[in-house]
């Protein structure tokens, strides 16, 4: 078994190297590392050794997360998971996994999150996809004069001191949406600093700045060509501020596809456009996978629909703790000693805590163990969502 402890500030630099490496990258320049040195929250970034060396590595910000009613709990960000190559499948990341989520439930965060490289990795460990995404490509696209836009959009530098604030504002209105820490922002500060070639536009209405999409243009060889616009971010604070971005984007000369990797699922481009051929919603992706780290909080504080009680079991071999029956109301949810009409894993429970699918499908699709059928309609009504959540800030 490694030893697992979190790095003091001298060995980020190497345990980044490490992640890179992990994912086929080669070290971070000096002049990248004077920004991207500044993106490790003190403390949080836990190395793995064997024999005094370092194999493997995963870190965690600390972050927040908006639930279904508008409450706003702690949750730690996970990132920059990696282990050595030659170190693989040898339960590194087991014992990363291990060490982190005690952590994160000693310093009181209900949930952990993250973004997956591979699906199959983290269901072990009792994260489950929470909330989806759409990635669209609009080729040729205009928007119809009916939708409604309006403001002004400007292009700033990356490094525009006003994009956080204009975030924290536009983002409480969307459940599953997380805090992003200072840490994530040097994202930004590195690309400005190093002149990478992002270019960030910030629209402004009636209440001043209130949303902003960032882009990176491929290159190409010939400046005749025409260029597809890779959309990182996108935020805004309605879905009319959305669309005012949208139409700024459309309209950009020497474009042939703008492509935006994470989009809302209720964000309807297609109807928007008079062809709707030139919107392609070119696949579902999941987007925030979460972990329900204290059952209890996270089932207590989020709200839920209108329907009959239903006792939900819950197993979480990774963490024992949660293990029991919850009863789920229109008004409350807690730990009961009432049987169970239905059975989840921690892991499933993540997949249903935002809507992301319904207790009726997944218990088609054999995920969920019903002992008494008639509760599954009453579950779909209790956790059923008005809008999707969405998480939208990649990490
Ligand atoms: C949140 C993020 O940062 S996402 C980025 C994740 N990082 C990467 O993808 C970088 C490239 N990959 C890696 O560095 C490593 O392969 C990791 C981190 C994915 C896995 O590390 P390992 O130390 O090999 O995992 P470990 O040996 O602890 O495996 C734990 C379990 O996961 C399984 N597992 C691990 N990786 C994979 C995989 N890629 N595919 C399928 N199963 C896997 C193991 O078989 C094992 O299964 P078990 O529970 O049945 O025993």
């Amino acid at each position: 078994m490694p030893d697992v402890r979190p790095l003091a500030a001298d060995e980020v630099r190497a345990a980044h190297t490490l992640f890179r490496a992990a994912l086929h990258r080669g070290p971070m320049s000096a002049d990248q590392w004077a920004f991207s040195g500044r993106s490790f929250e003190p403390g949080r970034t836990l190395g793995a050794f064997v024999d005094g060396r370092m194999v493997g590595t995963a870190l965690a910000w600390s972050s927040d997360l908006v639930v279904p009613g508008g409450a706003t709990l702690p949750m730690a960000a996970v990132t920059r998971v990696g282990v050595r190559t030659d170190f693989r499948r040898r339960g590194v990341l087991r014992a990363l996994m291990r060490e982190q989520v005690d952590d994160v439930a000693e310093r009181g965060e209900v949930f952990a999150g993250l973004h997956a490289t591979e699906p199959v990795i983290y269901g072990r460990f009792g994260y489950g996809v929470g909330t989806r995404a759409l990635r669209v490509a609009a080729r040729g696209a205009r928007l119809l004069p009916s939708v409604p836009t309006g403001g002004a959009v400007r292009v700033v530098d990356p490094g525009f001191p006003g994009l956080p604030g204009i975030y924290d504002r536009a983002r409480r209105s969307r459940v599953g949406s997380i805090a992003r820490p200072p840490e994530w922002w040097v994202n930004y500060e590195r690309a400005w600093g190093v002149n990478e070639n992002l270019v960030v536009a910030v629209h402004s209405g009636d209440d001043g700045d209130d949303g902003f999409v960032a882009w990176r243009p491929s290159e190409t060889a010939d400046p005749t060509d025409t260029t597809t616009l890779a959309v990182e971010d996108f935020v805004a604070a309605t879905p009319a501020v959305a669309y005012a971005l949208w139409e700024f984007l459309l309209g950009i000369d020497l474009v042939s596809c703008v492509r935006a990797f994470m989009r809302p699922l209720d964000e309807s481009l297609t109807v928007a456009v008079p062809d709707p051929r030139t919107v392609s919603i070119e696949d579902v992706v999941d987007d925030l996978w979460l972990r329900l780290v204290d059952v209890p909080a996270a089932l207590g504080a989020r709200v839920y629909g209108d329907a009959d009680p239903v006792v939900v079991e819950v197993a979480d071999p990774f963490r024992p703790g949660n293990d029991g029956c919850y009863r789920i109301t229109p008004d409350k949810a807690e730990r009961c000693d009432d049987a169970p009409a239905v059975s989840v894993g921690v892991e499933v429970l993540a997949m249903l805590y935002f809507g992301a699918w319904s207790w009726s499908s997944l218990a088609e699709a054999g995920r969920v163990t019903v002992d008494d059928p008639a509760a599954l309609a009453h579950l779909d009504r209790l956790f059923a969502l008005e809008r999707p959540a969405f998480c939208g800030t990649y990490f």
